[in-house]
């Protein structure tokens, strides 16, 4: 009884308009200190532990997820006032649809209505400028639930100053297949059929086609006939290796047999394999044109990455095991966090700076 009386009034006293404001007050101090060093341009949450706060709290498991959302709803204003540009949250892994149907649903629900009220105009997104952006697999979710995140997608498109990636329904692997699947077709179509061959002009790749093109045509000149006796590979071109001399022996142009006596604008030319760079694969990922992930937050005490942001997370991302539950993530646990990540950034900053003056020197 005693216990229920102290925990009334602890909340009384928490919600009592004096000190809600001295609270309000304190975090816009706190924000705008955080402001003043760097701040990470691009952060991910795995919003762990709805479940077990539900349990813990005697609560239903949707109740847990809907105080999950009321949390990350916290922390993107957190995140948005600091000056963070791209927050991206583990909303449905592929993985969550082995749950209950009940809970399935519900998520789906969920997610119907919040992203629909993050959107509105005049709330969290519309006040700070953010789009919402949904990285997954559409093919997986059902129509309604499509319907109503395209529509959130659409209200907040012309918002420039921040991004919210959604993940739904999402893991890495999904993503990473999907993107080596676009990579290869891109590798496979032939550039005259792309849209920006200006782009690729002065590119050594072209430029190599471009010999190439010209010594096939001497070729084809002096010796017709002499194709098929050649792979359609170009590794076995002799004028092709030269010019490919120290390099490897993949390359960019396939020679169709059946093209022999047409003129050099029906061969295809396609890009060069030997081009493809980890750049080009991530522009192909979910998160292309996104500042590279500098922290990834998970909380509950899990830790692991559970298929998330795998290929994003790279040599200086800060990754960041919380052992609070994701419902009770609020800017008293998030601040410690961000305030070891603007030391360790300066700290990095410096080393940069005094190897670059040392190779100047
Ligand atoms: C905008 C939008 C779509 C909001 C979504 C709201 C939200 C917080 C979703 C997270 C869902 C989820 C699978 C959380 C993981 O905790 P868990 O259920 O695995 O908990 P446990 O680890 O305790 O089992």
């Amino acid at each position: 009884m005693t216990s229920l009386h102290e925990h009334g009034l602890s909340r009384w006293i928490a919600y009592s308009p004096p000190v809600a404001w001295t609270v309000r007050q304190l975090r816009e101090l706190l924000i705008g200190a955080i402001k003043q060093g760097p701040v990470p341009q691009h952060v991910a949450f795995v919003m762990d532990g709805n479940r077990r706060f539900a349990r813990e709290h005697h609560i239903e498991t949707v109740e847990g997820h809907n105080m999950g959302f009321e949390a990350l709803a916290r922390i993107l204003e957190v995140c948005y006032k600091a000056g963070v540009k791209v927050v991206t949250i583990y909303a449905f892994s592929i993985e969550n649809f082995k749950r209950s149907k009940h809970e399935v649903d519900a998520l789906m629900e969920l997610a119907k209505l919040k992203l629909g009220q993050l959107a509105e105009h005049g709330a969290l997104l519309d006040r700070y400028g953010a789009a919402i952006r949904i990285l997954g697999n559409r093919s997986l979710v059902k129509p309604d639930v499509i319907e109503a995140i395209d529509r959130a997608v659409a209200i907040t498109a012309n918002n420039k100053r921040a991004i919210l990636n959604v993940c739904f329904p999402y893991t890495s692997r999904d993503e990473i297949t999907t993107a080596i699947k676009s990579t290869v077709e891109q590798f496979s179509t032939p550039l005259d059929s792309l849209q920006t061959p200006s782009k690729r002009t002065f590119s050594e790749s072209h430029i190599t086609q471009q010999i190439r093109k010209q010594m096939l045509e001497e070729d084809t000149d002096g010796r017709s006939g002499a194709w098929e006796s050649r792979s359609a590979s170009p590794a076995s071109m002799k004028g092709a290796k030269s010019v490919e001399e120290g390099r490897s022996s993949s390359t960019s142009t396939t020679i169709n047999p059946s093209d022999k006596d047409e003129t050099h604008s029906a061969t295809p030319n396609y890009p060069d394999p030997e081009t493809i760079t980890a750049a080009t694969l991530n522009e192909h990922m979910l998160t292309a044109g996104a500042p590279p992930l500098d922290l990834l937050v998970r909380t509950s005490g899990v830790e692991r990455l559970s298929d998330f942001m795998l290929w994003q997370c790279h040599e200086n991302t800060s990754i960041v095991f919380l052992k609070c539950l994701w419902p009770e993530f609020d800017l008293w646990q998030f601040l410690p966090v961000l305030v070891e990540w603007q030391w360790q950034k300066k700290k990095l900053q410096e080393q940069q700076k005094s190897r670059a003056h040392s190779k100047a020197d």
